[in-house]
């Protein structure tokens, strides 16, 4: 197994979609298998982005920050998984280049609900706000999502279990043997 080797895990979507849900039980199947390390968008917008808003220019900074640090991280043997919208497929690639110019395997995962359903689950009571012109450049209300073209792995939380898309990420890192095929069954 390829345990010293890092990688960036980058779950992209819509707010809602379920990026947090399942980084978090990525983390935990990975924790104690292997270095792992989250870095969310939410909660890197209270550090490392604090001052950055959602116009175009401050989300594609947001990912460039995200993505350096994740980096730093994935070449000293981290397996980062990152949770950020990243709406920008540009924004992502550049990523995606960054990181193969350094060698670290770089898998985007694409968390995929139709926006009827995001609109029907509204964890945070955002898009009603945004429906009613409350936040601006909401990410797919009032602002563009990308969607990635070829993700190495997509997950539709509208349509199938936390469980059933937690194991096909982690049977795709077993494949890539960055995870033992033993571990987080
Ligand atoms: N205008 C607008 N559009 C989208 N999302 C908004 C907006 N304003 C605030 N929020 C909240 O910010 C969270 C997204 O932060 P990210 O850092 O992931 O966004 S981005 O990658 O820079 O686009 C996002 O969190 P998630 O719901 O976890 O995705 C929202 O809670
Ligand atoms: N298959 C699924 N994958 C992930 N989340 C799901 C799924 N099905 C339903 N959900 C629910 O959708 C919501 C997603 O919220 P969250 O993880 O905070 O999304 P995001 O981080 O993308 O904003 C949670 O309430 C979660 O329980």
């Amino acid at each position: 197994m390829r345990q010293n080797t890092g990688f960036i895990l980058w779950l992209t979507g819509m707010s809602g979609a379920g990026k947090s849900t399942l980084s978090r039980a990525l983390q935990a199947k990975l924790d104690g298998v292997r270095p792992v390390e989250l870095l969310d968008g939410d909660e890197v917008r209270t550090w490392l982005s604090r001052g950055l808003g959602f116009s175009r220019e401050d989300r594609e900074e947001n990912v460039r920050r995200i993505g350096n640090v994740a980096l730093l991280l994935a070449r000293h043997g981290v397996g980062v998984i990152v949770a950020a919208i990243s709406p920008y497929r540009g924004s992502r690639d550049e990523v995606r280049r960054m990181a193969a110019a350094k060698g670290v395997p770089f898998l985007e995962v694409f968390i995929q609900a139709s926006l009827d359903a995001l609109i029907a689950r509204d964890v945070k009571g955002l898009y009603k706000k945004a429906l009613a012109g409350e936040i601006p450049h909401f990410t797919g209300v009032s602002d563009p999502y990308e969607a990635p073209e070829s993700p190495e792995a997509v997950v539709r939380s509208d349509a199938e279990p936390v469980d059933a898309g937690l194991e096909r990420v982690l049977e795709m890192l077993r494949k890539r043997e960055l995870l033992p095929s033993a571990a987080a069954a």
